[in-house]
């Protein structure tokens, strides 16, 4: 774990206004980390990403939260990595539940995705995770694994140094139902196991997972310390102070 630097990713998804954000901003400059030791990134609604880039301390870095497979055309309401970079992130959340779930993202648009936005430069974070009625039929590494597959087939090893990869299981996302430790674990620990025998060893040993579902001040610590949890993607609590102690949970 030690080679692994802990990451901290704040996905705002779609919250905020120019008051609520900039106080928000406010908090991160002024909170204590060190940023040798966790990667910090946030991920503000598309139209707040330039601003935030503006006006936010330079240890953490900004993202978008999904971009689209092409640089420019007609695509209404879609932005390209390409348009990203230029406003100053460089990072994109891609394959998030609820572009999978609310917006129909299948496993193939988010490779092509991810593929894209790798070669445009941007670094991912890869988002996976099952159903709860996925998880109750015994499905869980089928899915998330199916899911790793699509993007495995679809980017270079190389690529994989500038990639994230988020378990995010759905029934934990906005519900206040945290993944036990245990739970978290075993799927952060079956996805290294798949990376070795997949990817390479070397891959498998450097690649952070990241925990996303109801992560907060007081879970945060209890999943921080299993051996295969290398941070978080945090949603609601990202929004209020308590992301610093969240960035802070392996200090
Ligand atoms: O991207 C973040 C995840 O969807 C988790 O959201 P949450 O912390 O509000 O459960």
């Amino acid at each position: 774990m030690a080679s692994r630097k802990f990451f901290v990713g704040g996905n705002w998804k779609m919250n905020g206004d120019r008051e609520s954000i900039g106080s928000l901003v406010q908090v991160l400059n002024n909170g204590e980390f060190n940023p040798t030791e966790t990667e910090v990134v946030v991920a503000p609604p598309m139209l707040y990403v330039g601003l935030v880039q503006q006006s936010l301390r330079p240890e953490i870095a900004v993202s978008v939260q999904t971009c689209h497979a092409a640089a420019k055309g007609a695509f209404t309401g879609e932005i390209s990595p390409q348009m990203a970079l230029d406003v100053g992130a460089q990072w994109a959340i891609i394959g998030h539940s609820e572009r999978r779930n609310v917006f129909g993202e299948s496993d193939a648009l988010i490779a092509q995705k991810v593929k894209f936005a790798l070669e445009s430069g941007l670094k991912v974070m890869f988002c996976i995770g099952e159903l709860l009625e996925q998880r109750e039929a015994g499905l869980t590494s089928e899915v998330v694994i199916r899911q790793m597959e699509e993007v495995r087939n679809a980017i270079s090893l190389a690529a994989w140094q500038n990639v994230v990869v988020a378990y995010e299981p759905v029934w934990a996302i906005g519900t206040g139902k945290t993944a036990t430790p245990e739970q978290a674990q075993e799927v952060h620990h079956q996805l290294r196991e798949w990376m070795a025998a997949q990817l390479s060893a070397e891959l498998a040993s450097v690649t952070r997972i990241i925990y996303g579902g109801s992560v907060n001040a007081n879970n945060c610590r209890d999943l921080a310390k299993q051996e295969d949890i290398d941070g978080f993607l945090v949603g609601g609590a990202s929004l209020k102070p308590d992301f610093i102690t969240i960035i802070n949970a392996q200090s």
